[in-house]
């Protein structure tokens, strides 16, 4: 299903210095985790700076379906009401997620220990990702996956597991997503249920299942890596969540102040969790100037204002294992790059292929179409550029991606000539305001 029938171009042109304060979107992470977990636990958890994106609408009208009550009190203020662990009703209908990966694969895993029949679909790129990667760890934990389209794609029915059996699982690829789906199916199953994974992806669950009262323990493994065991069947306690500023949004901003010459921007209430954060860690080394103000701790995560001011940029090496830490930020990442002196190498950037386009590819093509230096090198992106604005002038393909349109939208803000992306429609799954918010700072876009 396609909830935008009718493409909607967008066009961005040289902007002058972008001047303001901004206050980014709620987490996508994170406003997922507290609509999920909230259904899942015993009472009324409350939800305030919740992202009103379509990827998280799609998750609320998930739990619902599910049994919990979920009631918008307010801008971003959201309550629900839980079921509690195991506690899932049988839809009568198919879940539909739209575009989301993260709302189809975490309900997968929360379904997966409740003997419920579910079936799962979404639009036109969430039935090209791969599911598989979930469903096999949810079939060694007893579900059965009935697989409609084919190979293991959407749309597909799950069998959750009338006696969950807990695993230890170790994770093919560094993804919160599989960490997230087993944590989830092990809430139902008896004993420890643990998840290993040998470069540690964003720890949004672990946390939350802990601020909800769960026994979660995580403890390193290797070098870069993490094991993370859950004691299973706990009772989920209510607790307010506060969701931070998204640092995966914010990053368009960022980049933008960092390309228009003269800009300096404040973002407000940015998470900075360090497993979300390696954007910032590379736009350092690269010689941007982002300052961190005001650094504090508020509803279970790190957050800060950043202040940013254009800069001048150097290319780098970015290593494999940081991926993890940016794996959505890439993109924009590559736009910096265009700008910057010299190359940049981005390492290990195989799991690009499988989001919401297979943004390697499409991020190379509408660099090329707006006239910038780059080639796909096995798993790594390579940009160079000579220190000037980047020629524009291009149409970017957006394939249902909504980081596509943002980050080439900002690529138009500073090039020579404007950049067009062929359909805007899909920044609302992450972030509605981006055009509002970005015009607000002097951001031209038509
Ligand atoms: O768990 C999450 O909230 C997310 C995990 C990441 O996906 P993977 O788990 O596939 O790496 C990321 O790309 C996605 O936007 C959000
Ligand atoms: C990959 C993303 O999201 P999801 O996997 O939830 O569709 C994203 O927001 O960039």
């Amino acid at each position: 299903m396609n909830a935008h029938s009718n493409p909607k171009p967008q066009q961005a042109r040289r902007s002058s210095a972008l001047k303001g304060r901004i206050r980014v979107p709620g987490d996508k992470s994170i406003s997922h985790r507290a609509l999920l977990f909230g259904a899942l636990a015993v009472g009324e958890t409350t939800v305030t700076g919740l992202l009103e994106g379509e990827d998280v609408i799609a998750t609320s009208k998930a739990v619902q379906a599910l049994g919990a009550t979920v009631v918008r009190k307010g801008e971003g203020d959201w309550s629900v009401r839980g079921v509690g662990v195991g506690g899932f009703l049988q839809p009568k209908n198919t879940l539909d997620f739209g575009n989301a990966g993260t709302g189809v694969r975490l309900t997968m895993g929360a379904v997966a220990g409740c003997p419920i029949r579910v079936a799962f679909d979404g639009d036109a790129s969430l039935r090209k990702r791969p599911m598989g990667r979930i469903l096999d760890p949810l079939k060694q934990m007893g579900a059965r996956a009935v697989e409609e389209a084919s190979g293991t794609r959407l749309p597909l029915v799950i069998e959750g597991a009338r006696d969950p059996i807990p695993i230890t699982y170790r994770t093919p690829v560094a993804s919160a997503q599989i960490k997230s789906a087993v944590l989830l199916a092990g809430l139902c199953a008896p004993g420890e249920t643990t998840v290993i994974e040998d470069e540690a992806s964003r720890d949004h669950t672990e946390r939350l299942l802990t601020h909800f009262g769960a026994e979660v323990v995580s403890l390193p493994e290797g070098q870069h890596g993490r094991r993370i065991t859950l004691i299973g069947q706990p009772e989920l306690r209510p607790a307010p969540i506060v969701v931070p500023g998204d640092p995966s949004s914010a990053a368009f901003p960022i980049v933008a102040a960092l390309l228009v010459p003269g800009s300096e921007v404040v973002l407000e209430g940015v998470m900075i969790n360090p497993l979300r954060i390696g954007l910032i860690t590379t736009l350092r080394e690269m010689g941007a100037d982002i300052e961190t103000l005001d650094s504090r701790y508020e509803g279970g995560e790190d957050i800060a204002d950043l202040r940013v001011r254009a800069s001048t940029l150097k290319g780098v090496d970015v290593p494999a294992e940081r991926a993890p830490s940016m794996i959505d930020e890439y993109l924009v990442l590559a736009v910096a790059a265009a700008f910057a002196t010299g190359e940049t190498r981005m390492r290990g950037l195989k799991e690009l292929r499988v989001k919401e386009s297979d943004r390697l590819a499409a991020t190379a093509d509408g660099l090329k179409a707006n006239g910038v230096d780059c080639e796909i090198d096995g798993d790594d992106l390579i940009v160079r550029g000579n220190g000037r604005a980047a020629p524009g002038g291009g149409t970017v393909a957006t394939h249902m991606d909504h980081r596509l349109a943002m980050s080439f939208l900002v690529l138009g803000l500073a090039s020579e000539k404007p950049v067009t992306v062929d359909d805007s429609t899909f920044i609302a799954t992450s972030f509605p305001a981006f055009t509002e918010l970005m015009r607000g700072l002097g951001a031209e876009l038509s």
